[in-house]
């Protein structure tokens, strides 16, 4: 059982030049048509749609395993001896003054964290709902103490840490700070109280979500990774942009959440345009150009994002072993279907077939492939899919008013 010493949140407030300038309210409700230049013309399209087709390349689970090494993150003993704090690479090196949380009360909160409090797991650890004695209520994501083992699992924590902090933005998940006693690392972040995305669609949650919510959706990702790729300073790449990283409000909005992937991206105006590294991600959501060249860019994350907008439209997830060959990876299926014509046969079964519908499904599917075009030249900006995508919501809603 962990001392009873207090320990005290470090960190947590976005430096000046990542606040939010971008925000889903700064979009004009008018989009400009998508550019020709970020298309092909119609009559190649088919023929193109069929080059995705060939090219699409599923890694194997392996590929998925992470790794991180971070340099420019410091560490420092406190001067009570035993207990760690963690500080950012940027000279700031104060104790955040508006302390909110500490080790203790987040270990009372969760009764020693009990499973009763668990909300969720993944690959970094288990994510426990705390109610603070102010009050509120967040989400602490606690380390797999084998991560305490490794180093570079260490600098993955970090990294996380390092990149949540800069960001602030509705529609990505807020970093509040983290703590570090003995052999516990704790990430303390939002709480976002309505699930995630997968677990709807598999209507896990109860209620299945219609398009109109599918929609939204889609563009809230779209503008919360838009707002890291163009509206941090450096950039910032999600790099593992899927279903179980969407969460959701009670309002069924979208919030981007696990930046335990991101690096900062290039800066563009050094004249960098990409940087190489180890291969990280999920399986099936993976840029298939980043795993043949190892460089990384934000189109990586519009590939992602592309089946994540295959998977919202069709209910299924990218990879389905338990369905026969030639259905088991989603997009090649998708793919095909569109290109012979058949549309509306992808669409998720649990979703209403009616004109508005029918149109969503073709114009986002449409997106989406340029959005898994095997190169990444030819795949639009993550600022143009969220122009597209605010126009496709736009003309789905007029279409269901005027077909009521
Ligand atoms: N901030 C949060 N608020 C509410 N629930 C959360 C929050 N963060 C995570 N969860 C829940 O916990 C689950 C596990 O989250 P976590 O980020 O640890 O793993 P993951 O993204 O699902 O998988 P992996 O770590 O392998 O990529 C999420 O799918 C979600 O249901």
């Amino acid at each position: 059982m962990p001392s009873r010493r207090r320990h005290s949140y470090t960190g947590g407030s976005s430096p000046a030049t990542a606040s939010s300038s971008y925000s889903t309210s700064t979009l004009p409700d008018r989009s400009p048509a998508p550019s020709s230049t970020d298309r092909p013309p119609p009559n190649s399209l088919a023929r193109w749609i069929s080059g995705i087709f060939i090219n699409c390349f599923t890694p194997p689970d392996s590929v998925s395993s992470k790794s991180f090494n971070d340099s420019d993150i410091r560490s420092r003993r406190s001067s009570t001896g035993s207990v760690q704090r963690h500080y950012y690479g940027n000279g700031n090196e104060t104790e955040n003054p508006n302390q909110r949380f500490s080790f203790d009360e987040i270990y009372a909160a969760t009764k020693n964290f009990s499973p009763s409090f668990r909300i969720g797991q993944g690959g970094f650890g288990t994510v426990y709902k705390v109610k603070l004695r102010d009050g509120s209520t967040v989400a602490v994501k606690r380390a797999k103490k084998s991560l305490h083992k490794d180093d570079r699992q260490g600098a993955e924590f970090m990294s996380e840490i390092k990149t949540l902090a800069q960001v602030t933005h509705l529609s990505l998940v807020k970093y509040y700070g983290y703590l570090v006693h003995n052999d516990e690392k704790l990430l303390v972040v939002e709480y976002v109280p309505n699930g995630n995305l997968r677990d709807h669609l598999d209507c896990k949650e109860g209620k299945t979500l219609d398009m109109a919510t599918r929609l939204d959706i889609a563009t809230d990702v779209a503008h919360a990774i838009t707002y890291l790729h163009m509206y941090t300073q450096p950039p910032i790449i999600h790099r593992d942009i899927k279903s179980s990283n969407v969460l959701l409000t009670d309002n069924f909005r979208a919030k981007v959440a696990d930046f335990g992937f991101a690096r900062l991206a290039p800066d563009t105006e050094s004249g960098a345009t990409h940087v190489s590294t180890q291969v990280k991600g999920t399986a099936g959501y993976l840029d298939p150009e980043y795993l043949t060249t190892y460089q990384l860019t934000e189109k990586s994350d519009v590939y992602s994002f592309g089946v994540l907008l295959v998977e919202l439209l069709t209910g299924r997830r990218p990879i389905e072993l338990h369905r026969e060959q030639k259905e088991r990876i989603t997009i090649r299926w998708a793919i095909k279907k569109f290109t012979s014509g058949d549309t509306i046969s992808v669409l998720d079964p649990k979703l209403e077939r009616n004109p508005a519908n029918n149109l969503a499904l073709e114009k986002v599917l449409e997106m989406a492939f340029q959005c898994l075009a095997p190169h990444r030249g030819s795949r639009p900006s993550m600022k143009k899919c969220s122009e597209i995508l605010w126009g496709i919501r736009k003309d789905y809603r007029e279409l269901l008013n005027t077909s009521l």
